[in-house]
């Protein structure tokens, strides 16, 4: 999704470790989130700190790996859209909040930017989008969120994955452009495209409408959505994989 300008990426995770243990009151108190994420840190790093990643980071990526990626997410993120208007579904018929359907609002509106990005991307990287196989591990990511369109998945649980899911890329490519990383100059775009302060100010609002849904969670449901959330993981590290030529 475009967002413009490019900051170092903060992680409120390690910014409230730096300042815990003092004053109580400025202490933030975590939300289930963030419990979630330092509960299976392991995991989480091992999708926003992929292989693929890495070598986008350090320079040494093989441009095919790029262009089957390309290919690859451009189907991945046509299926995305039904699924995000799913969501949209949920917060208008769920919400308690009027404010959750502005931002999936935006989210939907970026990827409208994003469908064409990834058309003229694949122009200029001559990667055709008419015949792309569709490989087995996207097939398998695309027909989970086929399941997490059903009427009957709870709202908490469709938010988590769509934080999750936006927030692995934008930790990903954040990683990227940050000081010191040997980012290929053709590569930049795409990394600015998720790896922007503005898409990681949009992951910290769907971060929080989760929050709020997950508090008051039953048990059950709040079981759904951790296990939601370690799908997304397993999943984009197996896109990450298929990218990179992996297994
Ligand atoms: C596989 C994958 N995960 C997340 C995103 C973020 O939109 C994307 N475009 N593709």
């Amino acid at each position: 999704m475009r967002l413009p300008s490019r900051t170092p990426r903060t992680n409120t995770f390690q910014r409230k470790r730096g300042g815990q243990g003092k004053k109580m009151d400025t202490v933030e108190k975590d939300g289930v989130i963030d419990r979630w994420v330092k509960k299976h840190l392991v995991l989480y790093t091992g999708a926003t700190r992929h292989p693929f990643i890495l070598s986008i980071r350090d320079g040494t990526i093989d441009f095919s790996s790029f262009k089957r990626w390309l290919g690859q997410d451009y189907i991945f993120v046509r299926e995305f859209v039904p699924f995000t208007a799913s969501a949209l579904l949920k917060a208008s018929k769920n919400s308690d909040d009027n404010s959750d359907m502005e931002v999936i609002l935006s989210g939907l509106a970026s990827l409208n930017d994003e469908i064409s990005w990834f058309k003229q991307e694949a122009a200029n990287w001559d990667v055709p989008l008419s015949d792309v196989v569709v490989h087995k591990s996207n097939q398998n990511y695309c027909r989970f969120l086929e399941s997490l369109m059903l009427p009957a998945v709870e709202y908490s649980v469709v938010f988590t994955a769509l934080w999750a899911i936006e927030t692995v890329y934008q930790e990903s490519f954040s990683h990227c452009l940050e000081d010191g990383s040997k980012t290929p100059p053709e590569l930049l775009e795409s990394c600015k495209r998720w790896g922007s302060e503005g898409f990681g100010e949009f992951c910290r609002s769907l971060k929080k409408v989760a929050n709020r849904c997950l508090e008051k969670a039953p048990d059950e449901e709040l079981k759904k959505a951790e296990m939601t959330f370690l799908r997304v993981l397993e999943l984009e590290i197996e896109f990450w994989d298929m990218s990179h030529g992996g297994p």
